[in-house]
């Protein structure tokens, strides 16, 4: 029986994430009105701000009609219009800490269940013209990866109203009697997650971070395999069935940007992603985006915090800036801001090990101060985000420690590879590109408050210990 006038309110149940909601129902002299979903309120009460984008109705005609288990890869939210049911469900979902177990329960139209995605929905009419209602997150298509879970499996003990042996074939499909029993089923694998730029310095240590073992799926495609500026992008892939975007292309050529490269920097670091922020909005995925210390023009005499201002010197920090801006239109999106990249390719302490092994004695900057970020720990960073999930926003991840100049760096790593620090001469910026026309200016402040990411729970090692590591394992 329906109960009229009930507050909107959410009841757990044995599934995780399965949420039966109380709806509020209007009676009058006519009927009675009922707000079916209403994003605003729903989301307030506790449920999933799932973004339907498909309604479904089947008619029942008659009383006894039963349909399921199915479990498609969306999320759904199921009521009735009129009429009533009894609603049953199956978890089927890989990982799942309530993988197998079952939940039921009555749905009239003051009831409505909010469905996760990889459980397997069935329902049983329970008066005859029983208009049953689905929303669900993703269209329709025969391509999707499907599971589904006999409805009389005995390992389910689904107490249907009306036992299944008594039902004709106008109450049960041949294809809903034949599907297998749980002990048989291949289980609906998460959304994935999708990594760009994976052959870049980072991209190579968040296949490290996110391997297949623990993350089913994630996909790490290089810049031939998926281009961020492709115009395309926003059917290149299922995007319904994934997660999140890391992304970790970008054009990093900071002098060459400024020249040669400067239509590529804009194309890669802005429009690249911007293109990926519109795909992050239309299909609810959190984008993380990786940006640097060259946002700032390096003129602070303090650390700089998140929410210092934009003052980009060269092209390269100007895309980037605007790279930030774009990603920020993503309602869900983390932006990590680090500095003086090191890790698996070219990069400023591989060009000093091997001018020490050259035997060269290099002039190098002493007026730039930063601090040295190993891809390792963004990587190890950029899975703490995603699986911790603080507020979106946008946050400083680098190592710790005293920040240095390039020059103490590059003295580091010659004492490290066994040469002499002296071999090192410090010079100032100016001085150095004096004789390089067409080259970048750069930031001399590129201290970074990470504060912020320490306070939801991660903290980068220091950038010594990282360095003395990473000498360990250099080839030479
Ligand atoms: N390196 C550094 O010192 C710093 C880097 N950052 C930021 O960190 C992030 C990672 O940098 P890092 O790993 O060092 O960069 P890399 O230059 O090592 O890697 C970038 C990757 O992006 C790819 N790429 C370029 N254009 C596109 C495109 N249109 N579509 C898809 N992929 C593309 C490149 O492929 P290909 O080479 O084939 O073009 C490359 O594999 C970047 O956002 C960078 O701006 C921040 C601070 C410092
Ligand atoms: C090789 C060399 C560099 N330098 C200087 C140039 C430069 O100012 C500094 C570091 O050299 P790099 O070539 O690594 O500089 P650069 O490419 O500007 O590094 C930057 O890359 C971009 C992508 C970022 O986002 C930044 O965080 C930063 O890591 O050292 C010397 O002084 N002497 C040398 O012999």
């Amino acid at each position: 029986m329906t109960e009229y006038r009930k507050p909107l309110a959410t009841r757990a149940t044995p599934i995780d994430g399965l949420v039966i909601v109380d709806l509020t129902v209007h009676p009058d002299n006519r009927g009675w009105f009922k707000e079916n979903w209403q994003r605003e309120k729903m989301v307030a009460a506790g449920i999933p701000d799932f973004g339907p984008v498909q309604n479904n109705m089947s008619f029942n005609a008659e009383a006894g009609i039963t349909r399921g288990l199915h479990a498609e890869p969306w999320d759904k939210f199921v009521s009735v219009a009129t009429g009533a049911v009894f609603g049953a469900w199956c978890d089927l979902r890989a990982g799942s800490p309530t993988y197998g177990q079952v939940a039921t329960t009555t749905i009239t139209p003051d009831v409505a269940v909010y469905v996760p995605r990889g459980v397997a929905n069935g329902f049983q009419a329970l008066e005859d013209g029983t208009a049953y209602s689905y929303l669900v997150n993703d269209h329709w298509s025969p391509d999707a990866e499907y599971a589904f879970v006999n409805l009389a499996d005995p390992a389910l003990g689904i107490d249907w109203p009306l036992p299944l042996t008594d039902l004709s074939d106008t109450h049960l499909s041949d294809k809903d009697r034949a599907h297998p029993p749980l002990a048989e089923v291949v289980p609906i694998a998460p959304r994935r997650i999708l990594v760009t730029g994976a052959a870049g310095q980072l991209g190579t240590a968040l296949r490290d971070a996110f391997p297949e073992a623990e993350f089913p799926g994630v996909e790490f495609v290089t810049h031939a395999e998926l281009d961020i500026t492709d115009p395309q992008l926003a059917t290149a892939r299922p995007w319904r069935q994934y997660t999140a975007i890391v992304n970790a292309a970008a054009y990093t050529a900071v002098d060459a940007a400024e020249t040669t490269g400067r239509q590529a920097s804009w194309a890669v670091n802005a429009a690249g992603v911007a293109n990926l922020a519109r795909v992050a909005a239309e299909f609810g995925l959190t984008l993380v985006h990786v940006s640097s210390d060259y946002v700032y023009d390096g003129a602070s005499t303090d650390a700089y915090r998140e929410d210092a201002p934009l003052a980009p010197l060269g092209v390269y920090g100007q895309t980037k800036a605007a790279g930030d801006l774009a990603a920020a239109t993503a309602p869900r999106h983390y932006i990590v801001r680090t500095s003086w990249v090191i890790g698996d390719g070219a990069n400023f302490v591989n060009t000093m090990a091997s001018l020490a092994d050259r035997g060269i004695a290099p002039q190098v900057v002493d007026d730039q101060i930063g601090r040295p970020t190993f891809t390792r720990d963004i990587a190890a960073g950029i899975r703490h985000l995603l699986e911790t999930r603080p507020e979106y926003g946008v946050y400083h991840l680098t190592n710790t420690g005293e920040p240095a100049s390039w020059a103490e760096v590059a003295r580091e790593v010659y004492t490290g590879v066994g040469a002499s620090a002296d071999a090192v001469t410090g010079v100032s910026t100016a001085a150095y590109f004096e004789d390089k026309p067409g080259t970048s200016p750069r930031p001399l402040n590129s201290v970074l408050e990470v504060d912020k990411l320490t306070h939801t729970g991660f903290t980068a090692p220091s950038w010594r210990d990282r360095l003395t590591e990473y000498l360990k394992g250099l080839s030479r």
